[in-house]
């Protein structure tokens, strides 16, 4: 598999400049950040009730679906994937309990 987040991303700035009515992505931004926000948490939501259920084939579909729309919530904030990246890298070092309970209360 050659296919990569960062190809995706790629795509997804390529297909912003197109008309939108000829790219989905190009409509979503069209709408703006919230339009963006709004479908990705439908999106995530469809993920969630696939995981519950269990089925393998909706789940991949739906977490490619939730991908692909974070991507151009991200884009429609000027967010790349490269800051997250870089974010989940310095996390990298570090356990999700002990982050936790380093946290203020
Ligand atoms: N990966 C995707 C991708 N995943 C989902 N979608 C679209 O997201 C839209 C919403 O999907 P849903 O079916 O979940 O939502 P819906 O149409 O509202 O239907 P319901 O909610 O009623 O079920 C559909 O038009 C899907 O085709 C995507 N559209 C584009 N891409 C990628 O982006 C590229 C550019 O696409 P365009 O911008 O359309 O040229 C494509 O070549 C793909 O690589």
């Amino acid at each position: 598999m050659s296919f990569s987040l960062a190809d995706l991303e790629a795509r997804v700035a390529e297909r912003a400049k197109a008309p939108p009515e000829q790219s989905w992505t190009a409509r979503l931004l069209a709408g703006g950040p919230s339009r963006a926000a709004k479908k990705f948490g439908e999106e995530a939501v469809e993920l969630v009730i696939a995981l519950a259920e269990g089925e393998k084939e909706p789940i991949v579909a739906e977490a490619a679906d939730v991908l692909y729309h974070l991507l151009v919530g991200l884009r429609s904030r000027d967010v790349t994937l490269d800051e997250v990246m870089l974010e989940l890298e310095r996390r990298t070092g570090l356990s999700g309990l002990a982050e936790k309970a380093a946290r203020p209360r």
